[in-house]
């Protein structure tokens, strides 16, 4: 079977097997049902959006693929993996909330996962830093909300990881900064690893997407690749979300 090594990762990771695959996967909290028997399989080098209206199990989804919570039935694996210490190593997850303490500095946080993580790359992540004009030498919490999503999503884009795991990325940020975000963070990184981001910004995240995943109830309802939207039903991804999940 064909290998592949990545940075920081050590051991060799099996390269034929899907990415991301999730087979029957299901995840209750007492008696709500989060996640029901959702099965589906990604491949190498796709950039999926996640979407589906609030509380259909978008952030258990992905908490389950970044091994912070494990499934109640069935399974999830990562490179053919269940979530662990292995898997974290090649897997760059990106929470839903900006959890860095207001009094750090975002160059010590910079030291942080440079120590931290084998694949980060720190000049790339100074560029992105300076291009979004944010000084390494502020502390956290006098920034902006906004910017501190910005800063939470530059570490983990710089980090060279096989698979990126985002809890809605661009949420905060204002329009002009989620063109460069999409464009030059996101964009760049086609082909070379993937992508599974939650977003509610369709409309925004569109163009750079391959292919989606609809949840609803915690069911899936589709995952097809955005063309296959255009060519069916002649409309955007957008269109068919507001349709489909109209109140
Ligand atoms: N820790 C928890 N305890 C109890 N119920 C939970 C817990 N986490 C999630 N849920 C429930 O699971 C369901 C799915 O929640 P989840 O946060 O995954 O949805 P989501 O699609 O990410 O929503 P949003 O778009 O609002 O962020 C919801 O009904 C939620 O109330």
């Amino acid at each position: 079977m064909a290998e592949a090594t990545y940075p920081g990762q050590g051991a060799a990771i099996a390269f034929e097997s899907p990415v991301l695959r999730c087979a029957g996967l299901t995840k209750t909290f007492g008696a709500a049902t989060a996640l029901d028997n959702v099965s589906f399989s990604v491949p190498r080098g796709r950039v999926v959006g996640l979407l589906g209206p609030n509380g259909s199990g978008k952030t258990t989804l992905i908490k389950l693929a970044a091994g912070l919570l494990t499934p109640t039935a069935g399974q999830v694996l990562v490179a053919g993996s269940e979530p662990g210490p292995q898997t974290k190593a090649f897997v760059s997850y990106l929470p839903e909330r900006p959890y860095f303490s207001p009094s750090i500095k975002v160059a010590r946080i910079l030291d942080f996962f440079a120590d931290f993580y084998a694949d980060f790359d720190r000049p790339l992540a100074e560029d992105m830093l300076a291009r979004l004009q944010v000084p390494p030498n502020i502390h956290m919490g006098a920034l902006s909300k906004g910017t501190k999503e910005k800063v939470q999503l530059v570490l983990v884009m710089a980090r060279r990881a096989m698979l990126y795991l985002l809890d809605e990325p661009i949420g905060g940020v204002d329009p002009a900064t989620r063109d460069y975000i999409l464009d030059t963070i996101i964009g760049a990184y086609r082909r070379e690893a993937t992508i599974l981001l939650s977003t509610h910004l369709v409309a925004d995240v569109e163009r750079v997407l391959d292919d989606f995943i609809f949840l609803q109830y915690g069911t899936m309802v589709l995952h097809a690749p955005v063309a296959y939207v255009h060519e069916t039903f002649g409309m955007s991804v957008d269109d068919y979300f507001r349709g489909a999940f109209r109140c």
